[in-house]
């Protein structure tokens, strides 16, 4: 039986909706700490508990996931759950023009160099033009500003990704 919905969370095996947690999110703890929080009343209420358990996600927790993100520009491979929403995600920059490939591919450089993880933004609903722009000007932020930018992305673009999954 194919579940929809609400269901794909609250009726799935312990196990499916770990691993669909863990697509949205490469957090353990956090996946296992929504799972044990089922039944949800509905998809909203679900999303407000998944927004405030990820809100104490550890330094070591953003690291691991932050680890999961293709470069923004990168055609995000493999078969796994998550890359296939880091594809739609992206869609945005796919065939962008040279110039602006070329930019995201300087600026993500950049912005490894300086701070020694992946340039991470939401990317559904935002241009390439307004993700690039978003990158240069972050380029700009010191260390700590960026590590606090970075984790509330994730976070965000976790619970877009649980939204798409229960819709
Ligand atoms: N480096 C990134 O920002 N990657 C991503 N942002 C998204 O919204 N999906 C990704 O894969």
């Amino acid at each position: 039986m194919t579940l929809t919905g609400l269901a794909r969370l609250n009726e799935a095996d312990a196990r499916e909706a770990r691993a669909l947690l863990l697509a949205c999110a490469a957090v353990p703890r956090w996946a296992e700490q929504i799972v044990q929080g089922r039944p949800y009343a509905d998809v909203e209420t679900a999303l407000t508990a998944a927004r405030a358990a990820a809100r104490p996600w550890s330094e070591e927790e953003v690291d691991a996931a932050l680890a999961r993100h293709p470069r923004i520009g990168e055609r995000p491979q493999g078969a796994d759950a998550d890359a296939a929403h880091s594809r739609r995600e992206q869609a945005a920059v796919d065939g962008v023009d040279p110039e602006t490939a070329r930019r995201l591919r300087e600026g993500n450089a950049a912005y490894e160099e300086r701070f020694g993880h992946v340039f991470l933004i939401r990317a559904a609903g935002r241009s390439a033009a307004e993700i690039l722009a978003a990158l240069e000007e972050r380029l700009t932020h010191d260390p700590a500003t960026e590590r606090r930018i970075a984790a509330e992305q994730l976070r965000e673009i976790a619970v877009l990704r649980l939204q798409k999954e229960l819709a």
